[in-house]
């Protein structure tokens, strides 16, 4: 069991309370004048990755606070209990262990009395056989070709690591081309499937529940999309392999187990990309990079795990989240990787963090009376500097962000990276820093006082916005690995002090039953009544533009 602390009735919470009241005064420049030191105290080195959170509003005290924060909400014994295999998704009865499936060391992880890690391995094993055939050629199609496409259909989990590491990592792809279709709108894969043939290409139909109406929809589709040409149900097998909890559901579609990856239970949705849902990332990139990416997890795993509190990257990036969350008040959080390969890295994180921490009930079933999980949101820059920057320099929210950056890019073109990064630079440099009135009206000398009074108050910038900037020697497998790990453990940090249950999901369903209700509705013309005027309108209206 999770301990069930509020943390807003702890000391620590007291403290920071009081403490926010004059720190809060201060201005983050002065908080750079008045120590030379800021920069060694407040970052950090973890492999190739480095976190430089000196540009928040903190002092020596905020951290001291934040840390016994996380101390009196008994943050060890939760970190000790995930790694064990504890039943810690309480409202499910499940073990969560995404770190089982990277856990490179090998040693025994307890799941009622019977150790993962033989499983975990077993599927690996799999994994990497299957991979290395594809991307040899000797797992042939239907008509002897070698495969050149592989389509993943699966939606949310199933999906989105999938999509952000194969965009993230595309320099280290082999040979084989892959695509995405999550969307049931039969746009999706109607232009996937545009230009593949059925001869070469391999579908991977991932879904932990295998009973995803999105997914089942789409695959069913590519199956027949397939046979309109195979003519032959014996084919599916050389070009159907499933990725799944649920094997009867898997047979059922008319999947042959012997191509089933299989995974478990305790590895939620939003985590599972280090499981068989990677798969389709092990054929593109290889299964070497695979594993690397699996390696550089690990190794954040064993820093979260053993690592003291003021040294461990993800509960200084959590304890940051929360100061501003419960004590700014701040309602969203950015995250702007300046790496065009990692531009679904913030849409991956929305789902990693907003179903994680988009909970209202605590862990002893109350409803909170404090603020939990923010909007995660984010674009890679420079593009989200021409478009919503604006607000974040001079918007009347605060909107702490994530800078992330490689120092070494992998497309070394004339000044690109460069000027990439002197952007990078500069925008963490200028939401500390801001403009005051009198730099402004230096600026604007030569002009009359009539005008400077006039245009000068739009170009002040406040400037004392908090950011970190995370550094990476280069984007490879590994440290994309140990990136990922790095905001999945921050995200469990946070959800134990907020004290809610951070791997369930039932905010999910609701949306589902009534789509499950209104679909059958939408068979024929009758108008329907039963629903709230509003439903009923529009369901009308479409019935008849349909027509
Ligand atoms: O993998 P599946 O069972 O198809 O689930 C796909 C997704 O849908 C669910 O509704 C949840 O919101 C996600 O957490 C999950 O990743």
């Amino acid at each position: 069991m999770l301990p069930t602390t509020n943390f807003t009735q702890t000391t620590a919470f007291k403290k920071l309370k009081s403490h926010h009241k004059t720190i809060s005064k201060k201005q983050l420049k002065d908080l750079f004048a008045e120590d030379k030191n800021r920069f060694k105290k407040y970052s950090l080195k973890f492999n190739d990755i480095l976190i430089d959170y000196s540009k928040n509003n903190i002092n020596g005290r905020t951290m001291g606070y934040l840390i016994e924060l996380a101390q009196e909400c008994n943050l060890s014994n939760a970190i000790a209990q995930m790694f064990s295999g504890a039943k810690i998704n309480q409202t499910e009865n499940r073990a969560v262990l995404h770190t089982a499936l990277r856990n490179r060391s090998n040693s025994a992880i307890l799941v009622d009395g019977n150790d993962v890690m033989p499983e975990v391995n077993e599927v690996l094993a799999k994994m990497k056989d299957f991979s290395e055939r594809v991307n040899k050629g000797s797992w042939k199609g239907y008509t002897n070709k070698n495969i050149t496409d592989i389509v993943n259909i699966g939606i949310g989990g199933s999906d989105l690591g999938p999509v952000m590491a194969t965009e993230a990592l595309k320099p280290y792809a082999k040979k084989l081309k892959v695509h995405f279709v999550s969307n049931v709108d039969g746009t999706h894969i109607a232009e996937t499937l545009k230009n593949l043939s059925p001869e070469t290409t391999l579908f991977m139909i991932a879904s932990k529940t295998f009973t995803t109406q999105e997914t089942m929809a789409n695959a069913h589709s590519a199956r027949s999309w397939f046979l309109t040409t195979a003519s032959d149900e014996a084919f599916v097998k050389k070009h159907f392999v499933a990725i799944s909890t649920n094997q009867k559901e898997v047979e059922k579609f008319g999947i042959d187990p012997v191509n089933m990856f299989g995974f478990w239970d305790w590895v939620g949705g939003r985590y599972s990309l280090w499981s068989a849902i990677g798969l389709s990332i092990a054929c593109y990139i290889g299964f070497e990079n695979f594993e690397a990416l699996l390696t550089g997890a690990h190794e954040m795993d064993i820093h979260f795990r053993n690592t003291p509190f003021q040294k461990n990257a993800p509960v200084i990036l959590a304890l940051l989240g929360i100061w501003y969350n419960n004590f700014y008040g701040a309602e969203s959080h950015a995250i702007l990787p300046y790496d065009q390969y990692m531009h679904r890295f913030a849409a991956y994180f929305q789902q990693g963090d907003m179903e994680s921490n988009g909970k209202y009930v605590d862990r002893k079933g109350n409803q909170v009376d404090y603020q939990t999980g923010p909007i995660i949101w984010g674009e890679p820059g420079t593009n989200g500097q021409h478009a919503f920057y604006q607000l974040i320099h001079q918007g009347t929210k605060l909107i702490p962000a994530d800078f992330i950056a490689p120092a070494i890019s992998h497309n070394p073109l004339g000044e690109h990276h460069k000027m990439l990064l002197s952007n990078f630079f500069a925008q963490t440099e200028a939401l500390m820093n801001g403009k005051s009135l009198e730099e402004v009206t230096k600026e604007l000398a030569g002009k009359s006082q009539e005008e400077i009074d006039k245009i000068a108050p739009y170009k002040v910038f406040l400037g004392n916005k908090p950011t970190n900037s995370i550094l990476l020697r280069k984007i490879t497998p590994k440290t994309l690995g140990s990136l990922i790990a790095l905001y999945e453990h921050k995200i469990f940090v946070q959800g134990v002090i907020w004290n809610i249950f951070s791997f369930d999901q039932w905010g999910v369903e609701l949306g589902k039953q009534l789509a499950n209700k209104i679909y059958p509705e939408l068979q024929g013309d009758t108008p329907v009544t039963s629903h709230d005027t509003s439903t009923n309108g529009l369901i009308n209206q479409y019935k008849k533009w349909r027509k």
